[in-house]
């Protein structure tokens, strides 16, 4: 499956939550029109099993399901892809171990340059943020509109903006130059599929 050109980038929050709230909480969000998920969790208990359910459920809505940090568990899985942060690896070990058809998703900050060297080496899509504070991850640090700007300029790959994104400040991101927007507690803080539908809308006006 192909990763989005354009829309809302949904990223699991699983903590403290059963695995059937999480699935149909993802699925809410999928009603809504989000058309890329991410399974991500930092203190998995069976994230095998949850990943292999989240990607049934998302290919229902032909929306490709990626992992987080992890190739390991995107190949146990099956999934359509890996998001790789700074700590997570190589894109082109993952590329080599996923195959050609993955998605692989590179977080490149506020860094124009490691952008441009991700799709060098084959990324699929690159990330930048985070551009708010951020509750999911407080200590993310800040990246600029301005970023996304000259990317956009300087880029064919989908660039996605992460970090605080509701559906109150999004509409400035696009106006910037986001693609996607990923985002967790924008979705699962609210009641979900009013939530994406609220993103959705963004795309549209
Ligand atoms: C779409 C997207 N963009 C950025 C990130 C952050 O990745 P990373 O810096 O590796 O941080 P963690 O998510 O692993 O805490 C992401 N996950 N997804
Ligand atoms: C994973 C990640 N990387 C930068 S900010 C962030 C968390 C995004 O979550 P939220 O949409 O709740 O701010
Ligand atoms: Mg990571």
């Amino acid at each position: 499956m192909k990763f989005p050109r354009r829309g809302l980038y949904a990223i699991t929050q699983p903590e403290r939550k059963t695995l059937a709230q999480i699935l149909r909480e993802v699925e809410a969000a999928l009603k809504g029109g989000a058309v890329a998920v991410q399974y991500r969790d930092k203190q998995p208990l069976d994230a095998v099993g949850l990943a292999r359910q989240l990607i049934t459920l998302c290919h229902a809505y032909r929306a490709p399901l990626l992992i987080n940090d992890s190739v390991e568990l995107a190949l146990k899985a099956g999934a359509d892809g890996v998001h790789l942060g700074k700590d997570d690896g190589d894109i082109a070990d993952a590329r080599q171990r996923l195959g050609a058809d993955a998605i692989i998703g590179v977080s490149c900050y506020n860094d124009v340059q490691k952008a441009c060297a991700a799709a060098g080496h084959g990324a699929d899509y690159v990330a930048f943020g985070r551009f708010f504070p951020s509750g999911s991850k407080p200590l993310a640090a800040p990246a600029e509109p301005a970023t996304l700007t000259l990317a956009k300029q300087q880029l064919k790959l989908p660039i996605v903006a992460i970090g605080g994104i509701l559906p109150e400040n999004g509409g400035q991101i696009i106006a910037a130059g986001a693609d996607l927007l990923a985002v967790i507690g924008g979705i699962f803080d609210r009641e979900p599929q009013a939530a994406a539908q609220a993103y959705q809308a963004l795309f549209h006006s």
